[in-house]
Order: structure tokens, then sequence, then C-alpha cells
């Protein structure tokens, strides 16, 4: 009988990987037995269940030998719950969209009040604390990281004041976003259900509540004495057309009032102006404004190896200063796949079905695995309106917890773009990750379980500098983190490197211009699948995404949206990355080519801390674009030099230093409610003016930007805060 196809396929994906055909083969079959032959769960985001399951099987097979104390019972079942999780991802999925369908609006989703009840947990913050809670078939979202790195008591308990929480509905109709209903102090008596695969108990994803509430308090009611925004009829919902009229039951007067303050004070778009790419005199490479990524729209490009083309919308400017869209009329896209939803689109590629064989094969024969989707999105038809924002859920769904938004200042709804909780690859980006390519010098195969147990340094422990850079609680070290930070902020550690050919300079094509520089940067190296340690090694942290309470917020000074935490954060705590679309530095240069100058804003931040590494090929130089698809990070506000968080390339999958994580730190204790801020590394002083995107209103006592002195005072004053 000749093989199955799809058996070979696997083979031939695992072989690439180095993994033989020996090893793949009774993980496999144990797959096909778990998931009742459903091909689909195991082809998923290339072979990533299969991929799971063999590295568990290697990870337990190490743990056997380890804990032989164990018995043989406990450990199938441990690795039956860790071979289900497609199944009951899917089974999540299927509740959550009949949960969406439900008109009722019982489902009531909290954001920022995800508590759940503390933990004492020594070994790891947060990663080992995470990874615990969700053997047992349920995440937590820590309420209050302290200095031990444990989960203290929530806000009430501890002590501290107590804290508004706002609870809005999950669903509600497209294009109109109702106002908060409740206001309800943060406290250990509010719990709520992740929303992602972390569950591993039947039982939880039966029968678990979405939110448990006790005790009820009257819904005007505030910790803080504060009215709440959604006017007083807490059963009846400020309806708020997302172009910002508010068309129900209306703000307070005094918020009206506040409202209308704060719009003349609102983000001077004057300063928006465009922003060229270029390194500032700093080195950072930063956003650049005032561009669309509207292309001429219909025509379709061959995508090469995994690549789909699809029409999709362009996000709102970041201010919000147009109108939002999300009333607007429902888009239209010119292609009969562009017809499909987007979720439906995404899920399509990636369960592998908008793949083509033949480009599969391509990818297998060239002996890379594609890392994530590439997804085109300079074809959107002009017009094509963004997906609009639905709930209180800033990442539709797409992050294991809830990331909740909330405007205490005006009526403005967040900007519609596409949340993605990984980067996405774009076409021609050397991003390609084969473990075959990964020599045993850039990993640790000879380590087991956790590197950070280890006294003697691993291969991953040299390349940060001969010891981790975290400590066992999860967090960055100390004497690595001030090495960062001064290495950003301290002008005389500060160092550069310019290229001999930059790349950015040679995209522009024109005369040949010296290079401005990159500022050089600490890399972080994390354990990966090749090392011999298990996924709940200490050296794995920006790997395992954002564990962290957040919320986005209004700011009231005027710089538009803000990220804040909703938890107290230790110094050297990883909040999240900067996500986005991965583009060749060609790339950029194209689309600004192809886009109406002024339109939109777009950031773009280059991956150039690596740059010195070696000369580098054009598809090697490469920008994350946050403008169509981004996280949580593209709410992250600019601080001139005493920003609360640091960015710190981290490199995950590949030794190579041209593609890497940008993550975000804490450079200090962070209180809970404080806003996140980072520094952009724009020089507001500098020659080139271009760069001066935005007149700065961070606030610092050590702004850069001289223009900007007395502004916020100005702002702060009319907004009566
Ligand atoms: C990456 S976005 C940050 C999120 C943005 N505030 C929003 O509402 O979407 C960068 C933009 O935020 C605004 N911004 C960020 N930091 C600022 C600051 N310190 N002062 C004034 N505006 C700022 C600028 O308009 C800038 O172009």
């Amino acid at each position: 009988m000749a093989p199955n196809p799809k058996v070979k396929a696997a083979f031939s994906a695992m072989k690439i990987l180095g993994i033989s055909e020996d090893k793949v083969k009774p993980v496999l079959k144990k797959l096909l037995k778990v998931y009742d032959k459903n091909w689909e769960l195991i082809e998923e985001e290339n072979y990533r269940a299969l991929i799971d399951a063999i590295f568990d099987e290697d990870d337990n097979k190490v743990a056997d030998q380890k804990r032989k104390s164990h018995s043989e019972e406990e450990e199938e079942e441990a690795q039956t719950q860790e071979l289900q999780r497609p199944l009951k991802r899917l089974k999540r999925r299927n509740q959550e969209n009949q949960s969406i369908a439900s008109p009722d609006n019982s489902n009531l989703r909290i954001g920022e009040a995800a508590l759940v009840q503390p933990k004492e947990e020594e070994e790891f913050y947060p990663p080992q604390a995470i990874l615990n809670e969700r053997n047992k078939g349920k995440r937590p979202i820590s309420n209050d990281l302290n200095e031990k790195g444990n989960q203290s008591r929530p806000m009430v308990a501890s002590g501290r004041p107590s804290r508004e929480i706002r609870i809005r509905e999950a669903n509600v109709d497209s294009g109109t976003v109702h106002l908060p209903k409740q206001i309800l102090p943060v406290s250990n008596q509010l719990t709520v259900k992740p929303k992602d695969e972390q569950f591993t108990d039947d039982r939880l994803l039966d029968e678990a509540p979405l939110a448990v509430i006790h005790p009820e308090r009257s819904q005007n009611e505030t910790s803080t004495g504060k009215q709440k925004l959604g006017g007083t009829n807490a059963d009846a919902p400020t309806s708020l057309n997302v172009d910002g009229d508010n068309n129900g039951a209306g703000l307070q007067a005094s918020e009206t009032e506040k409202h209308k303050k704060c719009e003349v004070a609102d983000v001077p778009m004057k300063f928006a102006a465009n922003l060229e790419i270029a390194s500032s005199s700093l080195g950072e490479c930063f956003v650049e404004l005032g561009k669309d990524c509207n292309d001429s729209g219909d025509k379709t490009i061959d995508m090469g190896p995994v690549q789909d083309v699809l029409h999709i919308p362009v996000m709102e400017d970041a201010c919000n200063v147009g109108n939002d869209t999300a009333n607007l009329p429902v888009p239209s896209v010119t292609s009969d796949r562009c017809n499909e939803s987007a979720q439906g689109i995404e899920e399509a590629i990636s369960n592998g079905s908008a793949r083509s064989t033949e480009s599969t094969q391509l990818a297998q024969s060239e002996g890379t695995v594609p890392y994530r989707l590439i997804i085109p999105h300079c074809q959107a038809t002009p017009g094509v309106q963004p997906t609009p924002l639905k709930g209180d859920d800033i990442t539709n769904g797409e992050e294991i917890a809830n990331i909740s938004w909330i405007n205490e200042i005006n009526n403005r709804v967040p900007p519609s773009f596409r949340y993605t909780p990984q980067s996405l690859v774009y076409e021609g980006a050397s991003v390609r990750f084969s473990l075959a390519h990964i020599d045993n010098g850039s990993c640790c195969p000879s380590c087991s379980v956790n590197c950070l147990s280890s006294t003697v340094p691993c291969a991953c422990a040299c390349a940060n500098g001969g010891e981790f850079a975290y400590t066992v609680r999860g967090l960055v070290k100390e004497s690595f983190l001030e090495e960062c930070i001064a290495m950003t902020r301290e002008p005389r550690r500060r160092s550069h490197f310019h290229c001999q050919d930059c790349p950015l300079v040679r995209s522009k094509g024109g005369a040949p211009q010296a290079c401005n520089g990159h500022l050089k940067k600490k890399f972080i190296k994390e354990c990966w699948r090749k090392c011999g340690c298990n996924r709940r090694c200490g050296n794995r942290v920006v790997q395992r995404g954002i564990s962290c309470s957040l919320q986005v917020f209004m700011t009231s000074e005027g710089k538009g949206w803000g990220l804040r935490t909703l938890v107290d954060l230790p110094k050297g705590a990883f909040v999240c990355e900067y996500i986005g679309e991965i583009l060749t530095i060609n790339e950029v240069q194209k689309r600004n080519m192809n886009t109406m100058e002024g339109a939109r804003k777009t950031y773009r931040i280059f991956l150039d801390s690596g740059w010195d590494a070696a000369s580098l090929k054009d598809d090697e130089a490469l920008c994350l674009d946050t403008t169509c698809y981004a996280n949580v990070a593209r709410f992250i506000n600019h601080r001139c030099n005493d920003a609360n968080l640091i960015e710190i390339p981290v490199e995950v999958e590949s030794p190579k230093h041209h593609y890497y994580h940008l993550a975000f730190f804490t450079t200090r204790k962070v209180q809970a409610l404080e806003e996140l801020t980072w520094d952009y590394g724009i020089d507001f002083e500098g020659e080139d003016q271009s760069l001066n995107a935005f007149q700065c209103l961070c606030g610092s006592k050590i702004c850069r930007d001289k223009k900007s002195s007395g502004i916020s005072v100005h702002i702060l004053q009319s907004c009566n805060i």
C-alpha cells in the first residue's frame, strides 16, 4: 500500500528540522489517536502540535530518568493532556463563536479585573507561576507582582487604595461600541476565565463561568467616588458611535466639559508631519509618519512559499485625529478570497488550507521552515476600512488574557487595527528558522530541565555575556538591566555602529550618504527548541508572551491612547514585545512610494541593533511595522530619558542578529495604573527636523523637546486634572 501522503509530508517537514522518522512515528501515531485522525490539527502552524509533542516526549524522557518515582500513569495523563490542547482550543473557539453570536449580551468580559487568588510561588516569576497554574487548567493574570515575585493579595486586600475597574459588554453591534456598564473596585473576588488554550481541564472549560463577581455593588458606586463615564443608567449603556459622536445617554455634563476642553488640547497634529525613515542621531530608527499603506490595490502578488494574498484594511490614525471608522459602510474587497471574514482567512492560513502544496514543497525543498504566515496588506483596496473593535478586549481575543481599554477623557474608541500576538513575516524578509541550521554552540543541547539551576553557564548563558540575563524569578538581572539602560541613556556609554554600506541609505537610492549610525545594544539569548532544557527553563521569558495585566487608556495629556499596567511591576519585569509585520527595508521603501502622502500614520522600527554583526544582505535588513498589524505595544507612548520601559533585543529562534524580538522590560518598579512609556530615541533638537514627528508631551523633567515646555501644563490645566 502506498504511504499516506499526509504522513509522508509530516515526515518531510520534521526531517527539515532534523527530526528522524523513527522519532516522529510513535508521536504521530499517538497524536492521530488523540486527535481522532484530524490532520488539520496536526498540520496547523507548520505541524506545531507535532513538533511540540516530539519535544514534550523528549522532555518527558529526561524527566522520567530524573524522577523515577513518578508513576507511569501520571506521565501518560500529563502527555495526553498536552496532546489534547488543540482539541480544546478548537472546542473553545466554537464556544467563543457561540458566545459572540449570543444576542443576549449575557457574557460579560472583564478585562482588567482578571484576578485570581494569589499563589505562593518561589522558583520563577512569572513563568513558573503561570505554568503551574496552567497545569491545573487555569491561568492567573497576576494582580500584584511584588518584589519577591509572588502574586500578593489584590489591592484592596493588601491595604492599598482600591481601583476602579470597568466591565464592558462582551459584544456589541458592529459599528457601535457601548461605554462601560459598571465600575467596580478591584478585589480578589473577581475571577476571569482565561481565553485560550491554557485550559487543560474539561470541567473548567465546560462549567467555569466567564466571570464571577461578588459582591454586588451599586453600579454607580466607584471606589474613588468618581462618577462613572457612560451616564447614570447602567443598564442602558451609552451608545457611542466610533466616529466620536456621543449618541446615547451621553456623558455627564462635567465629563462633556472635560471632553470639550481636552479636544482643544489634543495632540498638536501640525507637528505630526511626515517622518522620513532614518536613524536618529541616537541610533534609534523610528517612526515614520504621514504615510498610508493603501496601494493601488487590486493586483495580486506572487507571494512565494507559504504566502497568501489578502486584502487587509489599514488601521486608523494613531491619535484618532481623523474619524474613527468602524461604523462606516461594510468594506468591500476585490478578490473572492478577500470576501472571507478576516478570521476565516487567518484560520484558513494558520491551519494550512490556504497554502498551495507547491509552495509548501518549495519551502521544504529550500530546507527552511517558514516562521509565520505572510500577509501582504498593501493591496488593500482603497476605502476598505479596518475591522471594528468589538467589546472591551483590545486584542480581539488574540492574547491569552484580555487587555481592556478605557477612556475617561473623551468619547473616542481605540483605533481599529489587526491585533496579532506574534509578528508576521512579509515576503522577502529573511526570517527563516531551521533547527538543523542552529549549531550546537548556539544552543545548549546537553542541558536539562532548567538551565538556570545549573552551576556551569551553558552556551545560551555565554551568549548573554557569561551569565543568564534573567533571575530565577524571571526578571532581568539588575546588572544586565543597568548596563542596557546606560548604553541607551548615557551619552558616554552610547556607542554606534556606522555601516560602510548602510541598507537604509542604500534602499533610498540617490546619492550615497553617510550612515547615521545604529545604536549598539546588549542582546538577551533565550533557550529554545534545540536546547536540552524544557519549556519551563528560566531562560525563557519573552517567548511565553504577556503575563501581566495591562490596559489601554486615553491619556489626559493629549498624547492619544497609552498603555498602563494594572498591577505593580518589579524592576526588570517583561511587559510585552513590540509586534508587527516584519518587512525588508526595500519593502518599506516600496510601500512609501505607493502610499498617499499624509494619509495615515505608520509606526516602524528598524531591527538594526545587530547590523554590525556582518555585512548585511538586503533581505536581512529588517523593520517592524505596526501600521496594520500590531499588538498592544503600539500604544506605548514616548518619554524622554527616564521612561519606565526599555527595549532589549532578545534572540529566541535564531542566533543571527539581524532578526530578534524587541522586548520591553521595566527600568524600575512601576506602580499599578502608571502609564508605561519608552524612549523612542527621537532627537527633537537634531538637524533632521523630519524626525520631530510630534511635540513631546512626555512631562519628563529632562524632556529633550525644548519646544514643548509649557504645553503639557496648559493641557493638564484645561483638562482640570
Ligand atoms: C506608537 S504611537 C503611541 C500610541 C498613540 N498615542 C495612539 O494614540 O495610538 C506614537 C504616537 O503617539 C503620540 N505620542 C507618543 N508619545 C508622545 C509624547 N511624548 N508626546 C506627544 N505625543 C506622543 C504621537 O502622536 C506618536 O506619533
